[in-house]
Parts: structure tokens; sequence; C-alpha cells
């Protein structure tokens, strides 16, 4: 099943929440050093209310950890095939590098979709895209606190961000599998965004630690059905105890997020 209907498969589960897994060992609950036993922890206990996965992919590569990487990939589609895998790991490059980039998320790692940056064009965006099964999921609007810094300028009279949406929107989109980043942080934008990709799903971080607006979010962001976001939490999830009950932290902490976007929606 290709990226696009596993979403929305999950999305009629009565799910939005993307279960970001971002390892930092120094947070583990004490005597825990495996990045692969805590990731299994966390995702058998919140599989059942996920939309999907976000493993962040510098969080293994900077401590040469991609092993564990692989091997949380595998656990999930091993145990939990119907809840998809984002691998985020912001790739954007000239096209034969992309097309190195794509083969990589879903070849050697076997992500589902992949998230990109599409700020050096179309070019670096089609080699992922041409994976018609798998989801490409593009950064439009950041989280970040200086996102506004270039890509709210104007071109032509309208934020880039809203050039990135609209050819996401359609000439990006011939093969129906992409999606877009747009922060929970900028609510706002998200309205905007929203009317020039009426279709795409939209991957929402800054829940959380970040302090993005989820009412905003759930207003502005979703389809009129009140489906269309994959609302990412990671450290507020993870990192919800440091104690022997972490998982069941995990657990609870994404069952709130769940039923806080329900009873918005
Ligand atoms: O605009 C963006 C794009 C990606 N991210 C990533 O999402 C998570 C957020 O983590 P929290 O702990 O829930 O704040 C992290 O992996 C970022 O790299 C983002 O925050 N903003």
């Amino acid at each position: 099943m290709n990226f696009t209907s596993m979403i929305h498969k999950r999305w009629a589960q009565q799910t939005q929440v993307c279960v970001g897994l971002d390892p930092f060992p120094e947070r583990f609950p004490a005597g825990m050093t495996d990045i692969f036993e805590f990731n299994r922890a966390i995702i058998d206990a919140t599989a059942s209310l996920a939309c999907c996965f976000k493993p962040q992919f510098a969080h293994y590569a900077a401590i040469g950890a991609e092993a564990a990487l692989k091997d949380t990939i595998k656990h999930i589609k091993a145990n939990y095939p119907d809840v998809p895998v984002i691998l985020d790991s912001k790739r954007g490059d000239i096209g034969s590098t992309a097309t190195m980039y794509a083969k990589e998320a879903f070849e050697q790692y076997g992500a589902d979709a992949v998230t990109i940056n599409p700020y050096m064009g179309s070019d670096t965006v089609l080699p992922f895209t041409e994976f018609e099964n798998k989801g490409v999921v593009i950064l439009c609007r950041t989280s970040n606190p200086s996102a506004a810094e270039f890509q709210n300028q104007l071109i032509d009279g309208e934020p880039l961000y809203i050039h990135v949406a609209r050819k996401a929107q359609t000439e990006w989109n011939k093969n129906g599998n992409v999606s877009l980043v747009v922060g929970a942080t900028a609510p706002e934008e998200m309205a905007d965004i929203r009317a020039a990709a009426p279709d795409l799903p939209f991957l929402v971080p800054g829940i959380g630690v970040q302090g993005g607006d989820l009412a905003g979010t759930l207003r502005n962001g979703s389809f009129k059905n009140g489906n269309g976001l994959m609302i990412n939490s990671s450290r507020g999830i993870l990192y919800a105890s440091n104690g022997p009950d972490f998982a069941e932290a995990a657990y609870k902490e994404t069952l709130k997020l769940k039923d806080a976007i329900n009873s918005l929606c």
C-alpha cells in the first residue's frame, strides 16, 4: 500500500498523532543505554495510537547509530505494518544526488516517506516524487523561530512558502504522494497554505516543547472532514518520564494528545 493510502487508513482510525523518535540517550531512564531497546518500548506502547512514526535522522547519524535506526524501522514494519514511517532527513541536493538520497531513505532504511527541503528547486524534488508509492514530505513553513526570515519573504506579492505550497499541490504531486511540513507555531500562515494546497496532508511539528498552537492548527490546517494532519510530538512523548515507567508515560502522553486533537476537530 502506498504512503498516502496508509495515512488515510490511520486517519480513519481517529488518529492524527505522529510519534517522533528522536533519541537523546542522556535522557533515557537510568541503566538504559541501547537506542533500539528504548525505541522498541516506545513503539510497542504507542503504535495503537499513532498515525505514523517519525525518526529524525541526525539523532542517529550524529552518534553512529544508523543500525539502531534500521532496526527501529524494521521493528515497525514487522509488527505494525499499518503505521507508516516518515524518515525526517530533510534532504535536498542536485538531481543525481537527490536520487541517491531517495534510495537511502526508501531502499536502505525502508521508510514509507521522507522529508525534503525544496528550496533548491524542482529538479531536486522530482527524483523523490518519482518513487510513486512513497511519500515525499516537503518543507513549506517550518516551526523554528527564524522560519519567517526567508520563508515569509514576498515574491510577486506572496510569501515564498505559498509558492512552495502551490507547486507541491500541482506540478510536484503528479503521483499523489506529496505532503507538506507546516509548523504549529505558524497557525495564521497555515490557513493560507491550506487554501493553496487543499488536498495535501500536513506534517505538523512544533506542538509541546516548541509551544505551537494546537487549536489554531486544527482550525486552520484540517481538511473539511476534520482529517488532514500528522501532528508530531517527539520530546513531549519520549521523555514524559525518565523512570522505569517511561513507556507507560509515553502511552499516556500520546493518548492525551490524540484525545485533545479529537476533541477539537
Ligand atoms: O519545521 C520543522 C521541521 C521538523 N521538525 C522536527 O520535528 C521534531 C520536533 O520535535 P519536538 O521534540 O516535538 O519539538 C524534531 O525532530 C525536529 O527536527 C521541527 O521541529 N520543525
